[in-house]
Parts: C-alpha cells; sequence; structure tokens
C-alpha cells in the first residue's frame, strides 16, 4: 500500500513551501530589473541625454499634422485626443473595416464607422506617387505611405507610419562610427534600422565632417520630395528611381560625387551586394541594413550571404578532420566580408555588435558561439551601461539613452506578459534567484536571443553560460547530444536538467525555453547551484525525508512519497535515502513534477523514472508488479548511527 506522509506535517510543509507546489503557482513572470551578471561584466558610461525628436516640439507637431490631415475629420480627432500621440507609429486604413491606431503600448480603433472608398481617396490625393515598390510620401516630411491594391490595381487599403528623426538613437554605436568601420544593421521589420542610420548619417556629415552620400531607395531616410529632410543633416541624397536601380546608383554615388561615407537602407538582392562589396573594396565607409533577424539569418540567404564574405562547402581529408573533430564537409567563409562589424538590433533599446563580423561568421560556421557585445539603453533612473562579453573588449564614450517611449513600451509589455507577478511577489520569491544560466549545446546564441525577445524577458534573466558547473540547465540539440556521451555524462554528473529541441528553429527553441521557464516557476529546477537554495528549504526537505524514513518506511515497512521538490532538492533526499540503505525513486509526473519515493527495501531499481500521475496509482495497485516484488522481501534495513 502507498501511504502519504500524516497530515500535520504535510500541512507545515506545504504551508511553507507553497511556492514549490504545481498548482498554487499563481502566474509567470520574469524580473526585468534584475542586474546583469556572470557572463556580461557592466560599464558604466556618461550619460549626456535621451533620444529625442532633432525638432522642437512645434516642428514635431506640425509633421505629425501632415500626415493626420490625411485622415477623415472625426479619425483625425480621436487620435489627437490619445495621451500617447507622440509615440504614434502607424495608422492602418482597410475598406470596409475600422480604422486603427498603432502605439507602442496596443492597436486602438479610432473610428467605429469602417472606411470608405471616399476615405481612402482623400488620403491618397495629398500623399506623393506611389512608386513600384506601392510606397508614397508626404513631401519634406519623413512619414511613408504603403498602399494595399485589389487585383485591378485599385488602392483598398493604407499603412500610414509616422517617421521622426531621433537624435539619441546611434549614440550607442558611435565609437565605431567615429572609427570609420562599415557597419551592416540588421532586425526585424519596425525596429528602427532606418531611424538609426538616418541618425548615422547626420553625425558622419555633422558631428564628423565626412562628405555622407545616402542613397535612399524609397525616400525613407531623407524624406519625400525633392529637398532632403533636415532629419539627415548636411549629407546629401540621392533619390532612386525604382528599386531595381538601386544598385547601379550605389556605383554612380562612389563615381560621380566622391562620397568618404555610403549610408544605403535595405540591401536585398545579389546584385545589391555584390554593388556594396565593391564599394568597401574601394575603402569607403559603408553603412547599411539588410533583411534578416541575426547574422545566421543572412550566411543561409544565398543572396546576402556575400556580404558575410560568401560561404562554401570545403571537404577535408581524413586526417585534418579528425585532427578537427569535425565531419569531411564543412562550411567555410569564401573571403573577406563586406562590413567589418554587425549590429544585430533586438529593440529600440537594445544593440548586440558583432565587432568583427568575420570572427562571427567563422565561429557560427564551426558551431561555436560568437562573441558578443550586448548594449542597451535604460530608463533615466537606472544607471546607464554597456555590457560585454568577459572577453570583448571594452566600449568608452558617451552614451544616448533611452527615450520615454521606449519606457511606457516596455512597461506595456511587461503588463500584457503573461510571466508577469506583481513587483512584491517577485522580490520575495524569486528575486534571489536569477539570472538563470543556460548551456547551449547544438543551438546558436543568436537564435537563443531571439527566442529571449520573444518570450519578452530582459536577456540579463537568462544568460547562457560555456561552464558547465554554473549551469542550471542544457539545452541540446537532440540529434547532437545523442551522438555526445561525453557531454551527456558531463550533465548527469552535476545533475543538471537537460532540455531537448528535435531542430534549432527559433520556433522550437522558444518553446523549449518555455518549458524550461516554466518548470523554474513552478520550482521543479532552481535557479542557480545548489549552493543558493535556502538553508531551510533543504533543511525541511531532509527532515521531512528523514521522518518518513525513521516514522514510516522503516518501523511499518510501507512505501511514501515526499513531497514535490525542486530537482536539486529531490536528489538531496535521495542522497539522505541511500545513506538509511533504502531505495528511492525520483517520479516525474503530468507536468513534470518532481518528488521522491521512499520504499522500505533494498529492492534496486533505475534512478529516475517517468511517470504520468495515474503511473503512482498504478504503481501502488498491490497487483502491480513492482509491488509484488516488494512485498516478497523479508528485511528491513538497519537505520543508520
Ligand atoms: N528610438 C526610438 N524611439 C521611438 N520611436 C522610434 C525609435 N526608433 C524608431 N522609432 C519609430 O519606430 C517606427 C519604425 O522605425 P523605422 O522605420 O526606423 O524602422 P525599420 O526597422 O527601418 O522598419 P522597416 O524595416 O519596416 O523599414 C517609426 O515610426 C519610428 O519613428
Amino acid at each position: 500500500m502507498l501511504l502519504r506522509f500524516p497530515v500535520p506535517l504535510h500541512l507545515l510543509l506545504l504551508r511553507r513551501h507553497q511556492h514549490l507546489l504545481p498548482n498554487s503557482v499563481p502566474s509567470k513572470r520574469f524580473n526585468f530589473s534584475h542586474p546583469p551578471q556572470s557572463l556580461f561584466k557592466t560599464v558604466p558610461v556618461l550619460r549626456v541625454g535621451y533620444p529625442t525628436s532633432t525638432f522642437s516640439e512645434d516642428e514635431s507637431d506640425v509633421e505629425l499634422g501632415r500626415l493626420l490631415s490625411l485622415l477623415p475629420e472625426e479619425m483625425r480627432r480621436r487620435v489627437s485626443e490619445h495621451p500617447e500621440l507622440h509615440m504614434l507609429i502607424e495608422v492602418v486604413m482597410d475598406l470596409g473595416r475600422k480604422p486603427l491606431a498603432r502605439f507602442p503600448s496596443g492597436d486602438f480603433v479610432i473610428s467605429e464607422y469602417p472606411i470608405t472608398v471616399q476615405d481612402i481617396q482623400h488620403a491618397t490625393a495629398q500623399v506623393g506617387d506611389f512608386a513600384v515598390d506601392n510606397r508614397a510620401g508626404i513631401s519634406r516630411t519623413l512619414h511613408r505611405i504603403s498602399a494595399i491594391r485589389n487585383r485591378k490595381g485599385t488602392i483598398i487599403g493604407l499603412t500610414c507610419r509616422v517617421g521622426r528623426a531621433i537624435s539619441g538613437t546611434a549614440n550607442l554605436l558611435q565609437d565605431l562610427v567615429q572609427d570609420g568601420s562599415s557597419l551592416l544593421l540588421i532586425g526585424p521589420p519596425g525596429v528602427g534600422k532606418t531611424t538609426i542610420i538616418r541618425e548615422i548619417a547626420r553625425m558622419l556629415a555633422n558631428d564628423y565632417k565626412k562628405r555622407v552620400m545616402i542613397v535612399d531607395t524609397s525616400n525613407e531616410i531623407g524624406g519625400d520630395g525633392d529637398i532632403p529632410h533636415a532629419g539627415i543633416g548636411s549629407a546629401r541624397r540621392m533619390q532612386v528611381p525604382n528599386s531595381d536601380m538601386q544598385h547601379k546608383v550605389l556605383i554612380e554615388a562612389v563615381e560621380n560625387h566622391m562620397p568618404q561615407v555610403i549610408v544605403i537602407d535595405e540591401i536585398g538582392t545579389k546584385l545589391e551586394a555584390m554593388a556594396a562589396s565593391t564599394i568597401a573594396q574601394r575603402g569607403i565607409q559603408l553603412v547599411a541594413t539588410a533583411h534578416g533577424i541575426t547574422i545566421e539569418n543572412l550566411i543561409m540567404n544565398p543572396s546576402l550571404e556575400m556580404l558575410v564574405g560568401g560561404i562554401q562547402s570545403v571537404t577535408l581529408g581524413d586526417e585534418e578532420a579528425s585532427r578537427r573533430g569535425v565531419q569531411k564537409t564543412i562550411l567555410e567563409r569564401k573571403g573577406p566580408s563586406t562590413f567589418s562589424c554587425a549590429v544585430e538590433i533586438i529593440s529600440k533599446t537594445q544593440l548586440q555588435i558583432h565587432r568583427s563580423l568575420e570572427a562571427t561568421v567563422d565561429a557560427i560556421l564551426s558551431g561555436r558561439f560568437p562573441n558578443v557585445e550586448v548594449r542597451r539603453m535604460k530608463s533615466q533612473e537606472q544607471e546607464e551601461s554597456v555590457q560585454t562579453r568577459q572577453d570583448a573588449p571594452e566600449i568608452g564614450g558617451e552614451i544616448m539613452l533611452e527615450d520615454a517611449p521606449e519606457r511606457a513600451d516596455l512597461k506595456t509589455r511587461q503588463d500584457e506578459s503573461p510571466l508577469m507577478l506583481p513587483n512584491d511577489m517577485l522580490e520575495n520569491s524569486w528575486e534571489h534567484k536569477l539570472p538563470l544560466r543556460l548551456f547551449c549545446y547544438g543551438i546558436l546564441e543568436a537564435t537563443v536571443t531571439q527566442a529571449i525577445k520573444q518570450l519578452k524577458m530582459n536577456d540579463a534573466d537568462l544568460q547562457l553560460t560555456d561552464n558547465i558547473s554554473e549551469a542550471n540547465a542544457l539545452l541540446a540539440l537532440q540529434s547532437k547530444l545523442k551522438k555526445n556521451s561525453r557531454i551527456q555524462a558531463a550533465f548527469k554528473s552535476h545533475d543538471i536538467p537537460v532540455y531537448v529541441t528535435k531542430t534549432s528553429s527559433l520556433e522550437h527553441v522558444t518553446k523549449a525555453i518555455r518549458a524550461l521557464l516554466s518548470d523554474y516557476e513552478d520550482g521543479l529546477i532552481v535557479f542557480g547551484s545548489i549552493d543558493k537554495i535556502k538553508d531551510s528549504e533543504k533543511a525541511d526537505a531532509l527532515e521531512e525525508a528523514r521522518m518518513a524514513i525513521e516514522h514510516i518506511v522503516i518501523p511499518k515497512g510501507e512505501t511514501v512519497d515526499l513531497l514535490p521538490r525542486s530537482y536539486q532538492v529531490v536528489s538531496l533526499q535521495l542522497d539522505l535515502v541511500r545513506s538509511y540503505q533504502l531505495e528511492a525513486r525520483r517520479i516525474s509526473g503530468e507536468s513534470n513534477v518532481h518528488h521522491l519515493r521512499i520504499f522500505p527495501s533494498h529492492y534496486v531499481m533505475d534512478d529516475v523514472i517517468t511517470s504520468d500521475t495515474s503511473e503512482s496509482d498504478d504503481f501502488s495497485s498491490s497487483n502491480g508488479s513492482a509491488n509484488g516484488s516488494l512485498n516478497n522481501l523479508n528485511r528491513l534495513p538497519l537505520l543508520p548511527e
């Protein structure tokens, strides 16, 4: 028969460890404010100001007014009354649907009346011509109006994006810009790439007195109209008749206008990549954006791989392959990359710098983690910091910091996040447990970084480590892990939980991290090493096990299930049980809840089994073979001294 522990002790422990029980975990959250540790070091830097519109408030209002004038009266009034008006991102107008205004905090319906043909005509009449890419602008503003057409070519939808020149957005990159490094910026749509390169163009032209030429394919950097927007400072701008001509205009810029710097938004084709490479070979500083979220995306993209030096497959001799410990056919970088540095824009306040793009590409191709510097802007109240991997050089210089809109943005995301608990709960139960350190095997760091972003976590809360002894968990690609028994053994000996993914895709990695976080929040695995678990928690767990052994298991010869505990704490209990020469099993239930089952015997079993909740019942059945075997035992072990 399977016995549960007597009620009073049970209740006592339940009260004390309520947060460890699966159904007592109220919700999920992570600490967005926890200071970064471990892999990163914090380099304090001088604060000189915050990103602000390049213009006075009046000028900004006038520009925004030009976009709002595209809207019918009622919609304009509703948007204007919105408290986040100065953070407006886009207005979306689709025929037959209610119009939406997009703010960092979410989408708002700005009229109960669906958009009519007249509404769309009213808007399109006020903007310049739509080019072949279906984009148009409003003269001398940075706004971008993008059209959706029906099959006959009639416009039936508009996305009206607010463009703003925001000074300070490129200050995290000031040292690299000043060095003359060629910079490639990548990031998801709408993350602020164009805004940053506009500011870099202005900085280079005005502050560093460089001859800057912008090749402005859809007039997004310098704005619509023939006189460029003041946001680019004294940089010059070449317009491009249509996007197919971009590579030609790039070459023309170099041949005709003697620039020291070329700035270009959205390198997307092989021809453009080739033109960029030609420019780089002439020693001109190139600042560009490209499609893609991570460097790996570029490596995988046959049109853009040239930007990172090109990729080739090389077959090694048997001896060389075994010396390097790799397969015979490997991927290698073909030649020098077009850009010296690359920047992954993670959010409007966080960048990842690859100081040597070539070294990053080489690392990725050989399955290693590249060195990155994480730079972020922080709120006015917080200490500003630049985080670097310990092996990366520090940066100095002035950093312009986060603006109010982004703080509001972050706050909203926190509020909406399913990972949230109120702050007081966070401080009491989680703060001492952060950050979580993850050892990845066969999965790229960039993918994990993206997953962290998708989970809306601060990357200081989930850090990567190359050191097994400080890892809280292993996240591995199943196929690779299977082949490496040494890694498996190393993690087993450190008693570190392992999470595997079938592929290294962002989707699967995100899922695995979500499962891991969920286990952390359920208290099933522990932040930090066993040393960081509270002494009181360890003492309770061991006392519970001791009492169960001495009061039930040995004297009555009955099996006892202990309370659910974290993985490491269950391991401690297991050690204690073994010191009594008793057998026990760690049981993982349906939602991966661990608890220890102690048997009144020396019966030899596997250390770990996985079961669902019903398994416990089967196991306790008197007809069950396992229990049957237990019943055959006629001698109980001696109590230890
Ligand atoms: N630091 C910032 N603070 C506040 N708003 C910003 C910031 N950077 C950019 N924005 C706003 O975010 C929106 C998108 O910016 P931007 O067009 O630069 O992004 P993008 O990455 O180039 O987008 P896409 O890839 O779609 O062209 C714009 O409305 C811009 O004004």
